[in-house]
């Protein structure tokens, strides 16, 4: 089922309504409203007008994301992707491109720089806690590539409590048996036992 939703926008003299170039696409094309064509060099950044003003309905939000094309084509990216546009923005709506390419680039206008997308976003009311109402999760404190590496943190594992440890060896026995085998080796063979029945079997299912 298709949502279809109003929304308000100005033409500028120099600008072109955003549209779907295709039925299923997702984004609507926003083009260079340039006078003059601009010659971005390696490295340069642009900040492209778009000859449109929009009034985004409160709830929602614009986004404005990079071309796939551009991008692999030539190097020409969003630099602040995706672009935020505010429900309360009535300004134009521009587009900062960038050059990541060793070659320069040519916008002209009317060129297809970006797309956009009006999107729902619901407003958070924080709720300040002591404590999490769901505390445990399989990520926990893990971030910034912790799920790269298939070894246990051996100081960090110490440290734990047998709910983390558990955690630990869940996530590292699936993944490699190198932790089961420092579990069953340090003696946290009780923890790793029922695991070893379900995740070890899963694990060399998988495989
Ligand atoms: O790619 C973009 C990003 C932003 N804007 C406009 C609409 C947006 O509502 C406004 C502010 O953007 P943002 O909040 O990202 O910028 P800021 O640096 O935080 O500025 P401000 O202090 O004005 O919010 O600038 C654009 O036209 N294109």
């Amino acid at each position: 089922m298709i949502t279809e939703i109003k929304v308000e926008i100005k033409k500028l003299p120099h600008g072109e309504l955003p549209c779907y170039a295709t039925i299923g696409s997702v984004g609507m094309d926003l083009y260079a409203a340039v006078d003059a064509p601009v010659i971005l060099r390696p490295l340069e950044r642009f900040l492209s007008p778009t000859g449109i003003i929009i009034s985004i309905p409160n709830g929602f939000e614009g986004q404005v994301r990079p071309r796939s094309g551009l991008a692999a084509k030539y190097g020409i990216a969003v630099l602040n992707s995706p672009g935020t546009i505010d429900s309360d923005y009535r300004g134009e709506v521009k587009v900062c491109l960038i050059n990541l390419s060793d070659q320069s680039y040519e916008i002209k206008e009317g060129d297809r720089i970006a797309q956009i997308l009006i999107t729902p976003v619901p407003k958070i009311i924080w709720h300040s806690v002591e404590e999490f109402t769901i505390d445990e999760t399989e990520r926990h404190t893990g971030g910034f590539g912790s799920s790269d590496s298939p070894y246990v943190d051996v100081a960090a594992f110490e440290k734990s409590t047998l709910l983390e440890k558990e955690r630990i060896l869940t996530q590292k026995i699936v993944r490699n048996r190198t932790s089961l085998h420092y579990a069953a080796i340090q003696g946290y063979t009780e923890v790793a036992k029922p695991l070893f029945i379900t995740e070890y079997v899963s694990f060399h299912r998988t495989i």
